[in-house]
């Protein structure tokens, strides 16, 4: 049988089986542990039920991974869902940029969602436009009034980690899509002997077919370990006339022939192209201190 471990805690692998069946709580094969084959939350196994009663099974194997994040340490995530708002607080767009690029070299896809629509009609609409025309999918949402827009049919089928601000509804979205997440708890690991030794887990909780990681405080991330000029392969809007400007190094801040500037007001939000350059000089001085 195969199933998608959604929480461990301790020694304990909490498996979801596949086809709807209920979850087992499992312990590792004996040559996963002596090849230290360690599952993540998130991982796809095979698992053998040992105690159909209790639910207790035994995972024989870990099906290959997609991907893995280390912080939060899950595999297998399709998706980041940033979450931003019109007002209170008001949107950090260097930070939705950030996280965008971080998403892009993951290889995750991003989505924007603007949570807290009913304070800002007009703001909520300005932020859908200057993220669609930057090619990415957005949902305006308001978890104060139970709106979720196709928020669920965007988390369908998928792994979805949500991201963005403090403040901007991310535990409220979360709530209003199931309420058992209010159930939320830290699951602490002591290990044994240091008595320190603390190890936190994500979780994953379902919704619609799909699973959201609970990841609190996920937010600011440092950025890959990549050259300054394959930035620009994060940022669609700008790539597309950037392989235009008249040098090929062309920052699109003073030089002569350059095809970005003209199109900023435009094609090109003036904030993306703020980002854009911020990052880049960003990852010049990360790329001098090596
Ligand atoms: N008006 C309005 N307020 C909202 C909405 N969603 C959340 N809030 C309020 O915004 C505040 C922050 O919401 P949280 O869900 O705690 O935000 P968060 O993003 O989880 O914040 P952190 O845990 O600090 O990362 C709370 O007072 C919520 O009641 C919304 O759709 N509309
Ligand atoms: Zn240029």
């Amino acid at each position: 049988m195969r199933g998608r471990v959604i929480k461990i805690i301790n020694d304990f692998y909490y498996v979801k089986a596949m086809d709807n069946n209920p979850q087992f709580e499992c312990k590792l094969k004996g040559t996963l542990l002596k090849e230290r084959c360690y599952p993540l939350v998130g991982d796809v196994v095979e698992l053998k039920i040992t105690d159909y009663e209790n639910s207790q099974g035994q995972i024989t194997s870990i099906c290959p991974r997609k991907n893995r994040l280390i912080r939060p340490a899950v595999s297998n995530v399709d998706q980041v869902i940033i979450v931003t708002s019109p007002k209170e607080p008001n949107p950090n767009l260097q930070l939705i940029d950030r996280i965008l690029v971080w998403a892009y070299f993951e290889g995750l896809k991003g989505i924007i969602c603007i949570n807290k629509k009913d304070l800002d009609l007009e703001k909520t609409d300005e932020l859908v436009s200057k993220y669609t025309k930057a090619g990415y999918d957005t949902v305006k949402t308001s978890a104060a009034n139970n709106k979720l827009g196709d928020l669920e049919y965007i988390l369908k089928d998928k792994v979805t980690v949500l991201a963005g601000q403090s403040g901007v509804g991310k535990s409220s979205l979360l709530n209003t899509i199931n309420p058992e997440f209010n159930l939320r708890v830290e699951e602490v690991s002591k290990k044994a002997g240091t008595g320190k030794h603390t190890t936190r887990h994500c979780q994953l909780f379902e919704v619609k077919d799909g699973y959201l990681v609970d990841t609190p405080g996920f937010n600011k991330k440092k950025l890959p370990d990549i050259s300054p000029y394959e930035l620009i392969h994060a940022f669609p809007d700008i790539k597309a006339y950037a392989i235009n400007c008249k040098f090929n190094d062309c920052s699109h801040r003073k030089e002569p022939g350059c095809q970005v500037r003209p199109q900023v007001g435009g094609n090109i939000s003036k904030s993306r192209l703020d980002s854009f350059v911020n990052l880049f000089e960003e990852l010049v001085e990360q790329e001098r201190r090596f």
